[in-house]
């Protein structure tokens, strides 16, 4: 059984003026242990398919339709008690900048404490000792006085450590990481990887990692899932979206769009013509058609699935790269 299962998602956003429909008819399952990577350009619906897991939408936000099972259990269904036990226990995320998730007002170890204490029958000693493991976790030396600091006394880097800490510190089945690396320069942004990496492996949890950067997903990633306009374009494992030559054509501009993974070539980038369409106007199909270099009348209608393999899933009428344009 797949830990996280979701089922014809369709998210909406309700404005004054019109329903924005952000997440339309969104499948997909992440099997335990794995990590799965979510990739797209800005506005593609990445976070908001997450949040809709983790029932943590903006106000104006409502699911509409679909499924969200984890572990066979409905998120959508389960009263908020047993959701709060799961959420931060079971399931944790962390997100880009981690402020937004610190109180400015408390030390790094009330925080871990705090959560310690909220999901564990354990003392207050005890959540101060298992803190200082949580700390020496994420590598962050010196951690009985980084304990009583407060979140501003640390870098970007280090704060970010906190957080995967904190949503690590009850060894969640599954980590749900947004941007995590985003805002953090290079090097830094590798060891944090590196780190979510190795608890990923010695936790056997099962991540989702959502980002715009195909390098990251490629470094992480077990399969990847790339969507566009709220919609998934291509899903398949790594090899399948970087080796195999079918691909979406979205899939390809985004590489074209990005520094050469797989070898050290230099190559000219291409960036991706025109901008990702707002939810006020997306087209109708296809989302990614009015860019689509291939697009033809037929992407005015939303393409079916191709399957190329169990795994390896393409929406596009043209999948496989041959227009049937005779001329
Ligand atoms: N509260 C809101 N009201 C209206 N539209 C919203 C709201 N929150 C998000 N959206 C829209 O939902 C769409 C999907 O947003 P989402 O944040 O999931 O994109 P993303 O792929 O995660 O991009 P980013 O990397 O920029 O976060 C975007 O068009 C965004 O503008």
């Amino acid at each position: 059984m797949p830990i996280l299962e979701i089922k014809h998602l369709e998210t909406s956003f309700l404005t004054k003026k019109q329903r924005l429909d952000a997440i339309r008819d969104v499948s997909l399952r992440v099997e335990e242990k794995e990590v799965l990577g979510i990739v797209g350009e800005s506005g593609s619906g990445k976070s908001v398919t997450m949040k809709s897991v983790m029932g943590i939408l903006p106000s104006n936000g409502v699911i509409r339709a679909g499924e969200i099972l984890f572990e066979g259990q409905s998120l959508l269904k389960i009263n908020d008690q047993d959701k709060r036990a799961l959420l931060g226990n079971e399931i944790s995320m962390i997100f880009q900048d981690p402020m937004t998730s610190l109180n400015p007002l408390k030390t790094v170890g009330y925080h871990i404490e705090e959560i310690l204490l909220r999901h564990r029958k354990v003392d207050k000693s005890t959540a101060h000792k298992l803190a200082k493991q949580v700390l020496d976790i994420v590598e962050i030396p010196n951690a009985e006085k980084r304990l009583t600091q407060y979140p501003h006394e640390f870098s970007g880097g280090m704060r970010q450590r906190v957080m995967i800490g904190m949503a690590l510190a009850n060894e969640p089945k599954l980590l749900i990481a947004d941007e995590p690396t985003t805002a953090l320069d290079v090097t830094i942004q590798s060891q944090i990887l590196a780190l979510i990496k190795k608890r990923q492996h010695q936790n056997n949890m099962a991540v989702v990692l959502i980002t715009h950067d195909l390098s990251v997903v490629y470094n992480m990633c077990d399969r990847i899932i790339v969507m566009y306009g709220g919609k998934i374009m291509e899903e398949g494992l790594r090899e399948e979206i970087f080796d195999s030559p079918y691909k979406h054509p979205y899939t390809k501009a985004l590489m074209l769009s990005i520094p050469n993974i797989t070898d050290d070539e230099k190559k000219r980038l291409v960036p991706i013509e025109g901008v990702a369409p707002t939810l006020e106007d997306l087209p109708e199909g296809c989302p990614f058609a009015p860019r689509c270099s291939q697009a033809m009348d037929i992407c005015r209608e939303m393409p079916g699935e191709t399957l190329f393999s169990d795994t390896h899933k393409i929406y596009c009428h043209f999948a496989g790269g041959e227009s049937t344009d005779e001329q």
